[in-house]
């Protein structure tokens, strides 16, 4: 039996997003985003779901605090539905938008409880999309007012900030694969949504500053980690290229100001430019307060010549799987964190998400989810081992509090340490929910 020992100011929390839980899509003044529109496009999300009841957290959200509160976390991590501030992306300001989560926030804070907020994750307004969306550089502005107007309504209660969630999803997964909103398949298209949604991280980090809001300022790019299947150079290239696919492409443009070159290099060969202006790696380099580290799951790879973007591909080697059909793979959690500190250097980090998927159902009002439970303790361990590395973490939030709406999955697809029931809404703790409150109570669990 071993004891992992967390150090005395390590945070914990929880994650969501306003998507994937609100639900009340028609009530607030909310405008319609491009995943309403995505969502009811036959053969998008499987079943046809959509996120128009989702958990109900528009009216539920006292009930979900109080869940919070049970748990004992630090953070909640939230989402604010962009079209709830601006129903159509700019112009007129929707005041109940700013109300709800006025009340969202004012009742975590009369908790204790930390609101870390993402200003984007993923509820683009659809009006903006009409215009092209972010491949229209003029969505950069948009979002900047948005931001500017989150900013100066929330500051002194919210205190962290993040500007984007996953870029890899919004640009390459939304833009190239087609799977998600609005589900363009252009890999040209899909790297100048990239671009644009680093110049405007760059700008709103540059506007935050100016304001003087009091707080901290990250954002939260998804990783996955692929280990070559031998020490044959290809292979090991192979991997390097799907590694900067997630990580370098987002995270140089930031902590370096350029993009990395054996990338841009490997795009050309595609007939994919990069169309910076003037002044743009600038205003992307900006240092920043925090980073968030979304991780879920790696493999291993190698070469494969004319195989996906990268001649990559991955390898079955029969690693247990979640129910959504990932590997388990937290020796993957402690290579991907100890990379990035040993190439970006010593910005703290969040943990922003990591979980799992299993569909585990109640029964008898218990919901038995002992595979969660046991790959949060294999990434945990992970993660303190990347910490007894030197990795600088500061929190762990786990992805998700509900099981909610898991985009092109639908509501098939369960990544909650609360099970809710979508046919009456009732929220059930799961064992992981108890482990977890535990642990957290602890500051340590044992193996
Ligand atoms: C190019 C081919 O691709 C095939 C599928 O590719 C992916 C990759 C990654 C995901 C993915 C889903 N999640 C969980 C969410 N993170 C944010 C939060 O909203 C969670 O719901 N993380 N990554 C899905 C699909």
């Amino acid at each position: 039996m071993a004891i992992i020992q967390f150090p005395k100011d390590m945070k914990w929390g929880v994650a969501t997003a306003s998507y994937q839980i609100e639900g009340a899509v028609n009530e607030g003044g909310r405008g319609v985003s491009i995943w309403d529109t995505f969502s009811k496009t036959p053969g998008k999300v499987v079943n046809g779901d959509n996120g128009d009841v989702a958990c109900d957290s528009y009216h539920r959200y006292n009930e979900d605090l109080e869940i919070m509160e049970d748990l004992g976390v630090d953070f909640y991590r939230f989402s604010v539905a962009w079209p709830r501030i601006f129903p159509n992306g700019t112009g007129e300001l929707n005041q109940e938008g700013l109300d709800y989560y006025h009340q969202l926030v004012d009742s975590l804070l009369e908790k204790g409880i930390e609101p870390m907020c993402t200003l984007y994750h993923w509820d683009l307004p659809q009006a903006l999309q009409d215009k092209g969306g972010w491949a229209n550089r003029e969505t950069i502005d948009a979002y900047i007012n948005y931001a500017e107007v989150m900013f100066n309504e929330f500051k002194g209660k919210i205190k962290h900030w993040i500007t984007f969630n996953e870029p890899w999803c919004v640009s390459f997964l939304s833009n190239f694969a087609g799977i998600h909103a609005p589900g363009n398949q252009d890999l040209q298209l899909a790297v100048d949504v990239a671009h644009h949604l680093h110049v405007a991280h760059g700008k709103a980090v540059i506007r935050f500053r100016e304001l003087g809001v009091e707080g901290q300022i990250g954002y939260a790019p998804n990783v996955e980690w692929n280990e070559p299947y031998s020490n044959k150079q290809e292979d090991i290239d192979a991997c390097k290229r799907a590694n900067a696919y997630f990580m370098d492409w987002f995270f140089d443009p930031v902590f370096k100001g350029s993009y990395p070159q054996f990338m841009v290099d490997w795009f050309e060969k595609k007939g994919v430019t990069l169309n910076i202006e003037e002044g743009d790696m600038e205003i992307i380099h900006q240092p920043i307060d925090f980073l968030g580290i979304n991780y879920y799951s790696g493999s291993v790879g190698r070469y494969k010549e004319n195989e996906g973007l990268f001649d990559h591909e991955k390898v079955d080697t029969g690693y247990l799987k979640t129910d959504i059909g990932w590997n388990v793979y937290p020796e993957g959690f402690y290579k991907v964190l100890t990379h990035i500190g040993e190439t970006y250097g010593d910005v703290p980090i969040y943990i922003t998400e990591n979980g799992s998927c299993y569909n585990d159902e109640p029964e008898h009002g218990q919901v038995k989810d002992n595979k969660r439970v046991d790959y949060l303790k294999q990434h945990l361990v992970s993660l303190h081992r990347s910490m007894e590395t030197g990795v600088n973490i500061k929190g762990y939030l786990t992805w998700s509090l509900l099981d909610n709406f898991e985009w092109a999955e639908g509501y098939t697809m369960r990544f909650g340490i609360v099970h809710v029931n979508y046919r009456t809404l009732e929220r059930t703790k799961k064992d992981s929910f108890y482990w977890y409150k535990q642990t957290i109570s602890n500051n340590f669990f044992e193996v």
